[in-house]
């Protein structure tokens, strides 16, 4: 049986550039590390864990990373925090299959950045990244909701597959409007 004839057809659509989102548009083009970028805007970065389980993958995201439907994947949501202050909510998922060789250690990075482990070997590739701008009614705006219930209006998203040889990881990020207070710290 085709692969594509396990998932009826997929609506979250992602776009290929940020189309009309000047403001966020330096955060979400950032190629290198989204941590490197927080910490360079900021003098004290930090990662707050929010949940990490195992859970089937959500439905786009697992056709996104070619999983089998009832696949079981560790997902991870963080809140990005500069000097005390939310910036950017972050859900990971995470295949178990991936999390061998250099990233045997991903399920249990705590309070340290995932990018610190991803960025840190060259051969780790990136697949192009992709845009939308979330409204109420999508499931990561209601995931990142549920820790900041102050939450207005839509949010840009940014997400894209890391590569490691065979390892695939798929990392999204919502950038909070309090994102845009922060200036270079020239750090
Ligand atoms: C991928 C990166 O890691 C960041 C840290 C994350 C985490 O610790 O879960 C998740 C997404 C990223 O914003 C990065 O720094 O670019």
């Amino acid at each position: 049986m085709k692969f594509s004839a396990h998932f009826p057809q997929v609506r979250d659509r992602w776009l290929q550039r940020p189309v009309g989102s000047a403001q966020y548009r330096p955060w979400l083009m950032e190629r290198g590390s989204l941590t490197r970028r927080l910490q360079r805007h900021s003098h004290a970065f930090a990662v707050q864990p929010l949940q990490q389980a195992r859970r089937k993958a959500p439905h786009s995201e697992a056709v996104l990373l070619k999983l089998l439907p009832r696949q079981y994947v560790l997902l991870r949501d963080v809140m990005l925090r500069c000097d005390g202050e939310v910036a950017v909510f972050a859900h990971s998922v995470l295949p178990r299959q991936a999390m061998r060789g250099a990233w045997r250690g991903l399920g249990q990075i705590g309070s340290r950045s995932l990018g610190g482990t991803l960025f840190a070997d060259p051969r780790m590739c990136r697949d192009a990244l992709q845009y939308k701008k979330l409204g109420p009614q999508h499931f990561l705006y209601r995931r990142a909701a549920r820790y900041q219930p102050g939450m207005t209006g839509p949010i840009w998203a940014r997400r894209s597959v890391f590569r490691l040889g065979r390892n695939a990881v798929l990392v999204t990020e919502l950038f909070l409007p309090e994102i845009l207070a922060l200036t270079e710290k020239n750090r």
